[in-house]
C-alpha cells in the first residue's frame, strides 16, 4: 500500500510567474520602461541577446493562459505587477491602461475559480526611479508605498493575498554586488544600502496595507539551506556566514528587528549602522511568508571568494539541473522546519519551487516528455508533506513556473515551465509534468 499523502483541507495548489519574464509588450499602452527593459537592451548583458520584448506574449494571450490554468485545475496563480506599466515614472501619474490589464486578469482568474496572489515588485523597477538612485535612494520606501497604495485600493478584496517583494536577496546580490542582474552594479558599499532600502520599502508597503487593505500581505524570500562541507572550524564559520547572508539577512529583521551580526563580518566597513527607526519600520507583523526553494548549498571556506569567503562544493552523488542546482528535496523539508523553529511557525506558502531541465524548442506531436521535472516535483511535494507532518503551517504551493519564460540574464535558454512555450509560434503545450501536477492537484496530493 503506497503511503497516503494527505494535505490540509485548505491547502492551495497553484503556479507562479513574473511580469517581465512572461508579459512582453513592455512599453505598450503607456507603460514606462523598467530597469530590465534597459538591461536587456544593453549589449553583452543577456545570453543570446535575449530580451523581454515578446517573452510569452502574455500581455496579449493572458485570457488563453488563464484558460490553460483552468484546464490544469490550478486553484491559485501567483503573478507580479509591472510597476512601470501602472506608474510609468514609478511615482505620481497612474497609467489607466496598465491598471486595466491587471484588473481584467484578476477578474478573469476569479471567474475561473482561481485565487490571484500578486507580487508588487518582482525585480522590474521603473527606470525613472533608477535614474533617481533606485534602491540606493532612501526615498524609495515612500515611492513604493505610493505605488502599493494604488494597487491595494484598486484590487484588494479581489486579490486577497499580496506579496510586497520577491527575493530581496537576489535583487541585492545580483543587481548591486555581483552585477549579473539589473541594474548591474558591482559595489560592496551599495549592496547593504539597496538591501536595507528594499526591506524599508517592504515595511512601508505593509503599513500602507494595514491602513487601506483588509486581507493578507507578506514577503517572498528565497531560502537556500547551507550545509558545511566538513566539520572544520573554517567550514562551519563559512556555512554560518553564507546562511546569515542569504537566509537570515531578510527574515531576522522582519521577525526580530535585527540583522545577523555576521553581516558586519562580511561587509566590514561597508556595513552601516542602521537607525532604530528603520528597524522598527521593517519589523511589521505579516500574515504569511512566501518561501522560494530550489536547491541547497554545501559550503566550504574559500579565502579568495570575495566578500563572503565561501564557495559551494559540488555533490556528485545527486542530479543537477540546467541552472547548475543540486536536486535536494530534503533541503526543502529542512528549510521549512528551520523557518518554523526560528520564527515561530508562521503561515508559509511555497511561492516558488521548480527546475530547469533540457526541453526541446518544439513539442513532438503535441507532447513534451520531461521525466526529470516530474521526478523533481514528486520529490519536492513529498518533502513539503514531510514538513507538514512535522507541524509546519504550510498552506500552499506554487510551482515555478506555469510557462517556459525569460530566465533573466540567461534568456530563454533555461526552461522552468510545466507548460512548454514554442517561442517562434507562441504555442503552449502542457508537458508531462503539467499532467502530473494536474493529477496531484485533482487528488489533493494523494497521487504523489
Ligand atoms: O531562477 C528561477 C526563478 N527563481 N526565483 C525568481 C524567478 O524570477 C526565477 O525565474
Amino acid at each position: 500500500m503506497s503511503k497516503q499523502y494527505r494535505f490540509p483541507e485548505n491547502f492551495l495548489w497553484g503556479s507562479a510567474t513574473a511580469a517581465y519574464q512572461i508579459e512582453g509588450s513592455p512599453l505598450a499602452d503607456g507603460a514606462g520602461p523598467s530597469i530590465w527593459q534597459r538591461f536587456a537592451h544593453t549589449p553583452g548583458r543577456m545570453l543570446n541577446d535575449d530580451n523581454g520584448d515578446v517573452a510569452c506574449d502574455h500581455y496579449n494571450r493572458w485570457r488563453d493562459d488563464v484558460g490553460l490554468m483552468k484546464q490544469l485545475g490550478m486553484q491559485g496563480y501567483r503573478f507580479s505587477v509591472s510597476w512601470s506599466r501602472v506608474m510609468p515614472e514609478g511615482r505620481g501619474r497612474v497609467n489607466p491602461k496598465g491598471l486595466d490589464f491587471y484588473e481584467r486578469l484578476v477578474d478573469t482568474l476569479l471567474e475561473n475559480g482561481i485565487q490571484p496572489t500578486a507580487t508588487l515588485f518582482h525585480w522590474d523597477l521603473p527606470a525613472a526611479l533608477d535614474d533617481r538612485g533606485g534602491w540606493l535612494n532612501p526615498d524609495i520606501a515612500d515611492w513604493f508605498g505610493e505605488y502599493s497604495e494604488v494597487m491595494y485600493k484598486r484590487l484588494d478584496g479581489r486579490i486577497k493575498r499580496w506579496a510586497t517583494l520577491n527575493e530581496p536577496w537576489v535583487v541585492t546580490d545580483g543587481g548591486y554586488l555581483h552585477g549579473a542582474l539589473a541594474p548591474g552594479h558591482r559595489n560592496r558599499f551599495e549592496a547593504p544600502i539597496a538591501s536595507h532600502n528594499l526591506l524599508r520599502a517592504h515595511g512601508k508597503s505593509v503599513q500602507v496595507y494595514r491602513a487601506v487593505g483588509k486581507h493578507e500581505v507578506g514577503l517572498v524570500v528565497n531560502i537556500e539551506p547551507k550545509y558545511p562541507a566538513s566539520q572544520s572550524p573554517e567550514d562551519l564559520a563559512a556555512t554560518r556566514r553564507a546562511e546569515a547572508y542569504m537566509n537570515r539577512q531578510y527574515l531576522d529583521p522582519v521577525f526580530f528587528g535585527t540583522y545577523p551580526e555576521e553581516l558586519r563580518e562580511i561587509f566590514g566597513e561597508a556595513w552601516p549602522e542602521w537607525p532604530q527607526a528603520d528597524m522598527d519600520l521593517i519589523r511589521q507583523p505579516l500574515d504569511f511568508i512566501g518561501v522560494n526553494y530550489y536547491t541547497r548549498n554545501v559550503a566550504r571556506h574559500d579565502e579568495a571568494n570575495w566578500p563572503l569567503k565561501v564557495s559551494p562544493v559540488r555533490q556528485t552523488q545527486h542530479t543537477y539541473t540546467e541552472t547548475g542546482w543540486e536536486v535536494f528535496p530534503q533541503g526543502l523539508t529542512d528549510t521549512l522546519t528551520w523557518v518554523k523553529e526560528r520564527y515561530g511557525n508562521p503561515k508559509v506558502f511555497i511561492t516558488e519551487n521548480g527546475a530547469a531541465f533540457f526541453d526541446p524548442p518544439k513539442a513532438e506531436r503535441g507532447r513534451v516528455r520531461d521525466p526529470l521535472r516530474v521526478s523533481y516535483l514528486r520529490q519536492h511535494l513529498r518533502a513539503v508533506h514531510k514538513a507538514i507532518e512535522a507541524g509546519c503551517d504550510i498552506q500552499g504551493y506554487y510551482v515555478w513556473s506555469l510557462l517556459d519564460n525569460l530566465e533573466w540574464s540567461l534568456g530563454y535558454s533555461k526552461r522552468f515551465g510545466i507548460v512548454h512555450v514554442d517561442f517562434e509560434t507562441q504555442t503552449r503545450t502542457p508537458k508531462d509534468s503539467a499532467r502530473y501536477y494536474a493529477s496531484v492537484v485533482a487528488s489533493h496530493g494523494e497521487a504523489l
